[in-house]
């Protein structure tokens, strides 16, 4: 087991917008119940115990009253906002400062095939934080935000444009475990959409305390070692229905 030594904290002021009137800085921030290492937690960012999921259907208001039939229509409800995927090609890494990079996860802390092992070599401090965050048995349908572990210009003249160090990272635990233990794909799915909301409210609870996160970008999950058609996972983000303060668009990236 390595040492529980957090990642090295990034600077608070320099994620934050200038107008930001909040102090703490998260290393990383998780909505879900489980154990976070309370060492990396910023003492104002308590975990409120996460809402179970809600179903999509629960969102849209409830039905006309039928009392008159000849009443006129009431005005229809707006439908809600589902997210939006717009599909680029490049490497999912050659992005901006501040950019946000989403990938699937399996929950044993290992990060050691397909693009997982890039996310290793490239972010070691964000590998870190999620193998300590694994040792607390994060649930699948969950999801772990990790701040940069640089501020974009610390020690540098100018922030150069793809600096991995000013990137965030998304975790989605999309199955338990790998190899021929992953989950079923019906459970990978359900997990997929629990944990892509979990982390959306991640990041606008972040942006509500004044950081800044870019854009939100992902490879196309599952689709690997997982072994998911990526089509049945789209579908699934694309009936997430976006709350209010949510991002509404995640950009998908295909070498
Ligand atoms: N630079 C790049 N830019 C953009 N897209 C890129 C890319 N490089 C590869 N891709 C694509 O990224 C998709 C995902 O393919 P992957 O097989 O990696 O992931 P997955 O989501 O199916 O499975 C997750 C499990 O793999 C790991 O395993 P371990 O932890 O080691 O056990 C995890 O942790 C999980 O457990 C495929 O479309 C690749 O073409």
């Amino acid at each position: 087991m390595p040492s529980s030594t957090p990642p090295p904290n990034p600077s608070a002021n320099t994620h934050k917008r200038p107008n930001a009137t909040t102090s703490p800085t998260p290393t990383i921030k998780r909505t879900k119940t489980t154990t976070p290492p309370s060492d990396l937690k910023p003492s104002n960012m308590e975990e409120s115990p996460m809402p179970p999921p809600t179903p999509d259907n629960m969102d849209s208001a409830p039905a006309p009253s039928n009392e008159s039939t000849t009443a006129p229509a009431t005005t229809p409800s707006p439908s809600p906002t589902h997210l939006t995927l717009t599909y680029h090609q490049g490497s999912l890494f050659t992005a901006p400062p501040h950019t946000l990079l989403i990938h699937a996860c399996n929950t044993l802390g290992k990060w050691g095939a397909g693009i997982a092992l890039a996310f290793k070599h490239i972010y070691p401090s964000a590998y870190k934080t999620y193998y300590n965050h694994c040792a607390s048995k994060p649930a699948r349908g969950t999801a772990l935000l990790i701040a940069p572990s640089q501020p974009p210009g610390q020690g540098q003249a100018q922030v150069q444009d793809q600096d991995p160090g000013t990137h965030w990272i998304g975790c989605l635990f999309t199955s338990a475990k790998y190899g021929r233990n992953k989950d079923a794909e019906d459970v990978i799915l359900r997990s997929t959409g629990q944990a892509m909301r979990d982390l959306l409210r991640s990041i606008a609870e972040m942006e509500k305390d004044g950081f800044v996160v870019g854009t939100v970008r992902m490879c196309k999950i599952n689709s690997g070692k997982f072994g998911v058609e990526w089509e049945a996972t789209e579908q699934v983000l694309r009936e997430i229905v976006i709350e209010e303060g949510w991002r509404g668009e995640v950009e998908v990236w295909e070498p």
